[in-house]
């Protein structure tokens, strides 16, 4: 395991952010000169290398934006995705697995369309409790500094763990930390339904338009074209234990469900180059801004404002906080205060623009 490393040079933003990437990647992008050809040798114009996985990408955009992150995630120490991770000043805690992790391909055409081809990854058969307990440890206080503010559990499970392998993951962090420590989640399929299913109280999901429609039913299509019906739909979530839905509706923005209301923001014109970690960069985004002390509003426009960035950029990249315009964003409020957790949801209402731009500090 490498050692958790204490808060990286840069501007400081309070609270951790631990993530959990149970099936990281090493993310290899291929650039053709061309549309992509089915069966055809293709060359290519530029490839590029980067350590990858929804969790190790949060904690990229927190790393690139000045805060204070450690990515857990399984891998030995000479695996291009570790030494990718040191090399790029990203602090980790490491479960030592003696074989390789997966590459994932991305195909992208000068039309901006993607192709990504993920490999299953290698099984951690067997390794479930030894995952819970370094998550655990590495969510736990420091010699300098309090437990982390969020663990964000991100991505696909490997082959070899149960599908309720997240709920154990949850279980262990609320058994060692309480309330203290926040759980954030974006997951899908089988093992979001579980954890979903297991009861354990989450405090922030991110599904996209297809993930919410895998859980409470509907057309991810409406979704996208019409905020309303996606907040109400997201606000189901909050019958299941979940505190705040932030729902990402790719270029057409996303919606925030909490407590205290539901918000919509549409996200701006941008030339999508790879939308490669838009989700994650999004999903860090909201982050940042909850840490740096930002109301909901701030916090979705900071989220669509970060994975507009990310989109804008090649291959897996990730932008700094700096590099995005929140401000830019408009954020409109949808409706009355959503029901408690546990309790039918309220209707939402008209919309109403807002004002998103309260100063959030340190650029989050
Ligand atoms: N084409 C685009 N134009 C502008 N913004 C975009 C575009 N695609 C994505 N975004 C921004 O990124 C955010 C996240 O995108 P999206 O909903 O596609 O995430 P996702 O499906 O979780 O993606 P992934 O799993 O690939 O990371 C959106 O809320 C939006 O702010
Ligand atoms: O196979 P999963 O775990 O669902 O997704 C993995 C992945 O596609 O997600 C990230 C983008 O969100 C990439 O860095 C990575 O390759």
């Amino acid at each position: 395991m490498s050692t958790p490393t204490a808060q990286q040079p840069g501007r400081p933003i309070g609270g951790r952010i631990v993530t959990v990437t149970p099936n990281p990647s090493l993310d290899r992008t291929i650039e053709l000169a061309g549309e992509l050809q089915r069966g055809a040798v293709q060359r290519a114009t530029r490839s590029t290398a980067e350590p990858g996985g929804k969790g190790v990408n949060v904690s990229r955009v927190v790393v690139a934006s000045g805060g204070d992150t450690v990515a857990v995630l399984p891998g030995d120490e000479l695996d291009p995705v570790l030494v990718g991770l040191t090399t790029r000043g990203i602090p980790t805690a490491a479960l030592p697995i003696g074989t390789a992790l997966r590459s994932n391909v991305t195909v992208t055409e000068p039309t901006g369309t993607t192709t990504k081809l993920n490999e299953p990854g290698p099984s951690l058969a067997g390794r479930l409790d030894a995952l819970a307990d370094l998550v655990a440890t590495t969510a736990g206080p420091t010699p300098t500094g309090p437990a982390a503010r969020w663990v964000v559990f991100a991505g696909s499970l490997p082959p070899g763990l149960p599908d309720d392998a997240l709920a154990v993951l949850v279980r262990a962090v609320r058994q060692r930390h309480g309330d203290e420590v926040r759980i954030a989640v974006d997951s899908s399929g089988v093992p979001f339904t579980a954890l979903l299913q297991s009861g354990e109280r989450i405090d922030l999901v991110k599904p996209n338009a297809e993930e919410l429609a895998e859980v409470v039913g509907g057309d991810p299509e409406q979704y996208e074209q019409d905020p309303e019906r996606a907040a109400a739909a997201a606000a189901r979530l909050r019958e299941r234990g979940v505190d705040t839905v932030l729902l990402t509706l790719g270029s057409a923005g996303a919606v925030l469900v909490d407590g205290t209301g539901s918000w919509t923001a549409a996200a701006p014109r941008i030339t999508a180059r790879s939308t490669v970690g838009a989700g994650d960069s999004a999903l860090a985004g909201y982050l940042l801004a909850e840490v740096a002390g930002g109301p909901p509003e701030r916090r979705l426009a900071q989220a669509v404002a970060t994975g507009a960035a990310a989109a804008g950029l090649p291959g897996s990249d990730v932008p700094a906080l700096d590099a995005t315009d929140p401000d830019a964003i408009v954020v409109h409020r949808l409706g009355p205060p959503a029901s408690p957790v546990g309790s039918p949801p309220a209707p939402t209402g008209a919309t109403a623009p807002v004002d998103a731009s309260v100063p959030v500090p340190h650029g989050a």
